[in-house]
């Protein structure tokens, strides 16, 4: 009876948070986790075992407690099949035949760090991770959580042209946790449910250029002063860091992030089912502005991204937060694409 009432509760979650989830069982999809036994990975893997589009979960990681994550959610009575894979030399078997790859493998950040500072550890990691990628699995869709993600999804990119397999429609950046706080927030404010706010936040996903388009939230964030618009979205840009010096050392957003990205690889998953209208904020390769990559709405389809929404109108207001975001947004694209590049 406990399981006959518990079992839906995979699909009430994902229905109330992520909007339209689907739960055809008709089609199922193989989703790897790199760096899944990790403080996002773990949770994250968690959601995706609960997640009905998926039928096979591979868990990578280098940790030697990987084995141990996978036998522990692989008792979980949902019909995703589990199996565990621990270092390199496991890797191109996690990776065969993956419809999807969740990325959030490296380092995270402690007090007084950038998401840059973590450039130099993460950017091996995902480099290395996309060239295995590009050899065993070169249609995967991937997920990149890893910071700083306004320069690892240029390097991922970079490593599919050398293996002459990329398809930028296939390479998105998660930044999905900037719309869950901006969601949050707003519905606090409002005094209203957060999953009924739905707002664009573009840009990229570090400080300046997270660009919460306040002015298209529907519905209408209830602040009338510019002050405390501005207040708004500083909070939002800064939210990373507010978690980052709450854990005081202890590393930065995980559960939060695990939602995330659960939220969006359901996405990604019901793009590839065939579900209309499926749409997310994603970090991908653009021609919208003069950055290269830009995050704003996209609609998934049976290939990846399937349409580019664009961001619509800007007041005077997020045209500067624009202006300020654009040559941060571009160090960090170059300096992903140079690191493939040397
Ligand atoms: N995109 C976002 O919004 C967002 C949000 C939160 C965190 N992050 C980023 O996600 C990353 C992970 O954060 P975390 O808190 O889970 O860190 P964590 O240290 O808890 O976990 C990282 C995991 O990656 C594994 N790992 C390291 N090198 C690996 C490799 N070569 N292959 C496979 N796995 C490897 C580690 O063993 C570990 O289990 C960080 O870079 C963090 O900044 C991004
Ligand atoms: O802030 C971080 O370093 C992690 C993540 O990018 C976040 O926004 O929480």
């Amino acid at each position: 009876m406990f399981s006959r009432v518990l079992r839906p509760v995979a699909t009430v979650a994902f229905q109330n948070g992520a909007k339209n989830f689907s739960t055809s069982p008709e089609m199922q999809f193989k989703v790897m986790v790199a760096g899944a036994s990790g403080g996002i990975g773990q949770p994250l893997s968690l959601l995706l075992k609960m997640n009905p589009l998926v039928s096979n979960l591979a868990l990578y990681d280098i940790a030697p407690v990987t084995p141990g994550v996978a036998a522990d959610l692989s008792h979980m009575d949902f019909p995703a099949k589990v199996l565990g894979y621990k270092g390199p030399e496991e890797l191109p078997n996690a990776i065969a035949g993956s419809h999807v790859v969740v990325i959030p493998a490296g380092v995270p950040r402690k007090p007084g760090m950038t998401r840059d500072d973590l450039f130099n550890v993460n950017a091996s990691i995902v480099r290395d991770l996309a060239q295995c990628i590009a050899v065993h699995a070169p249609k995967a869709i991937i997920c990149i959580i890893t910071n700083p993600v306004n320069s690892m999804v240029p390097i991922a990119s970079e490593v599919m042209k050398k293996n002459g397999v990329y398809d930028p429609n296939r390479i998105l950046g998660v930044t999905t946790l900037d719309v869950v706080r901006s969601c949050t927030f707003i519905g606090a404010i409002n005094g209203i449910d957060p999953r009924s706010v739905s707002i664009p936040v573009i840009g990229g996903h570090s400080g300046v250029t997270i660009i919460p388009l306040l002015s298209q939230c529907k519905p209408a964030v209830q602040l009338q002063e510019q002050g405390k618009i501005e207040a708004l979205t500083k909070r939002i840009q800064e939210a990373g860091t507010e978690v980052v010096k709450a854990k005081a050392g202890g590393g930065s957003a995980t559960l939060s992030m695990a939602w995330s990205g659960a939220k969006f690889t359901n996405s990604v998953l019901r793009g590839l089912k065939g579900d209309d209208n499926v749409v997310e904020c994603a970090y991908m390769k653009s021609d919208l502005t003069e950055a290269s990559y830009f995050a704003n709405p996209v609609q998934f389809g049976k290939n990846g991204v399937a349409k580019n929404l664009g961001y619509g109108k800007l007041n005077a207001y997020e045209e500067k937060l624009l202006n300020a975001a654009l040559p941060e947004l571009k160090k960090n694209i170059a300096k992903g694409v140079e690191f493939v590049s040397k």
